[in-house]
């Protein structure tokens, strides 16, 4: 193609374009094509937005205009981190339903919650947005289980891999996360014995890694023990941001195709050697005859099996597993323990449940502390203060449409209910952005004897929600209690304000500075 000339000339000259598409476009043809497009684009635009704010099936909901009429608000604040502030903002201003782009509503009551995740009392249920698992098949060759939008497909999955997650099963895994949790209070010890100032923000992800990767592949990471991030960490890491701007691609339509035709080749073959080393790893473990009770041992005998699940979808299921594992509950860690040492009081409390019930660290086992209330208290406050999954899942509505708050919602509208925005919105929770664990207390103080405890579902809700719950509460309770039974900690003040972060899917990693004394 000559320099300079447009592609809607002649439609040889068209096909050709799409063909050497990125290197041609780029470089050289970028100005012509704007111009052919320039007047349609003009045009369309504003129509759009007209009709978005005007005559849109869902223009009665109320929001700003700018979001009536477009994504690009909410697109903004995607990209800067700040969505999850955004959406706070909008309910106080709004209420309990917000538009927040054009095909999008936000919701922050409890019967709402209930209606978009439940199942809907025999109606159909909502399905995830399945287009973020759209790679899956190309990287497995099978899509994983949590954006399948079949429910009865889900429910195959989802009846099979739930034998892994049972009391029985958390009751063998607890071993192994006893081994990674005394691991690591060994290796803290080392660092506090020689003064130094460690991140437990880096730390609690280690743990968290080793711990999820083990009993995924039955197989160590390694993490806590080499005291340093494995590179499949930074790969989920990058991993999750690609989502997020995958979810916003995706809310493009025909522009969205366009510009992930620009993702750079090397995020292609990046993802393709990640799959590649997870599937061999799965092999090896599916090879490897043991019954030591990890992940794997609780559904063997369904692999491959007819009404089972194939090792392409286990693949697929695994990574997912340690995508959807490890972070968040290292997330919840660094949390209780950031506002612990923000509140003294609340520390001393804890410090008093826990060190008057053991003598030693290795009896800090799963049964005392899951009979302790206010180490409950601490982790379901820590949630509610900085929920790991901060903006909410999306579901979309199915046929027939929704009655969502008495009001119908059509079809294909995206919805959600954002964890940070219900869980800091005053109508919900009283003296919201206070530390205060003793609203979860059975005792619960008068004050916060109205908090909306419906709406705290952290873990989401319905036939989807999480299926790691019970293992993210064993796994946090153990840590926690186990460190304050070994240390004394201090925040530095590099880490004062920890929890302003912003947000990208998840929260941006920071560190968080503690020195440890040994008790
Ligand atoms: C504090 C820690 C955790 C939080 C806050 C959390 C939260 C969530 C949420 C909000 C969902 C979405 C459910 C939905 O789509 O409605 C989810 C799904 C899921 N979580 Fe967790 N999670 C945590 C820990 C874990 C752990 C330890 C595992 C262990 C492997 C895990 C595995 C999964 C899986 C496999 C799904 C998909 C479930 C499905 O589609 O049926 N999560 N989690």
């Amino acid at each position: 193609m000559e320099r300079g000339a447009c592609w809607c000339a002649s439609d040889s000259r068209i096909s050709q374009a799409r063909v050497t598409y990125p290197h041609v476009c780029l470089k050289h043809t970028a100005n012509p094509v704007l111009v052919c497009l320039c007047p349609q684009v003009a045009l369309a635009v504003p129509v759009q937005f007209l009709y978005n704010v005007y005559l849109h099936p869902l223009a009665h909901f109320p929001g700003p205009m700018l979001n009536r009429g477009s994504n690009i608000p909410k697109m903004i604040h995607q990209i800067r981190g700040t969505v999850h502030e955004e959406m706070l903002r909008l309910h106080q201003i709004y209420g309990p339903v917000v538009r927040l782009a054009p095909n999008e509503l936000t919701y922050t009551s409890a019967t709402a919650l209930k209606e978009i995740y439940g199942n809907r009392g025999g109606k159909k249920s909502m399905p995830p947005q399945t287009a973020l698992g759209k790679h899956d098949k190309m990287m497995f060759g099978a899509t994983a289980f949590i954006w399948l939008e079949s429910h009865a497909e889900h429910l195959r999955h989802r009846k099979i891999l739930a034998t892994s997650f049972s009391e029985s099963s958390l009751r063998a895994q607890e071993p192994i996360i006893l081994g990674y949790a005394q691991q690591l209070t060994n290796q803290l010890r080392g660092r506090a014995a020689r003064g130094e100032v460690v991140d437990l923000w880096a730390w609690f992800n280690y743990l968290t890694f080793d711990v999820i990767g083990d009993l995924t592949f039955g197989e160590p990471f390694d993490c806590v023990k080499d005291g340093q991030f494995h590179p499949w960490i930074s790969f989920i890491f990058s991993n999750l941001t690609n989502m997020m701007y995958s979810q916003m691609i995706i809310t493009m339509g025909i522009f969205g195709t366009f510009i992930e035709m620009l993702v750079p080749k090397k995020i292609w073959a990046e993802a393709i050697s990640h799959a590649q080393a997870t599937r061999d790893k799965v092999d090896r473990r599916l090879a490897r005859k043991t019954e030591r009770p990890d992940f794997v041992t609780g559904f063997m005998k369904h692999i491959n099996q007819p009404g089972g699940i194939t090792s392409n979808e286990l693949y697929a299921d695994s990574n997912i597993f340690l995508m959807a594992g490890s972070e968040t509950s290292a997330t919840l860690l660094a949390v209780a323990v950031y506002y612990l040492l923000r509140n003294p009081q609340k520390l001393a409390k804890l410090q008093e449940e826990i060190r008057s019930a053991f003598s030693r660290e290795e009896d800090v086992t799963f049964g005392p502390v899951s009979k302790m209330p206010y180490l409950l208290a601490v982790i379901n406050e820590s949630l509610r203060m900085h929920p790991p999954l901060p903006a909410g899942i999306n579901r979309t509505v199915s046929s027939g449409g929704a009655f969502i708050d008495d009001q119908l919602v059509p079809e294909g509208t995206i919805l959600q209910v954002p964890h940070w925005a219900a869980f800091h919105l005053e109508a919900n929770f009283q003296d919201p952005l206070v530390f205060v664990p003793e609203r979860w207390l059975e005792a619960c103080p008068a004050r916060y004897i109205n908090d909306n405890r419906d709406v705290f579902q952290p873990f989401s809700y319905g036939q989807r929600n999480c299926i790691g719950r019970s293992l993210a509460y064993m796994e946090a309770k153990i840590t926690l209690a186990r460190l304050i039974m070994t240390f004394d900690m201090e925040l530095m003040p590099e880490s004062a304000g920890w929890n302003q972060q912003r947000v990208f899917l998840l929260w941006e990693k920071r560190p968080l500075y503690v020195r440890l004394t040994a008790r």
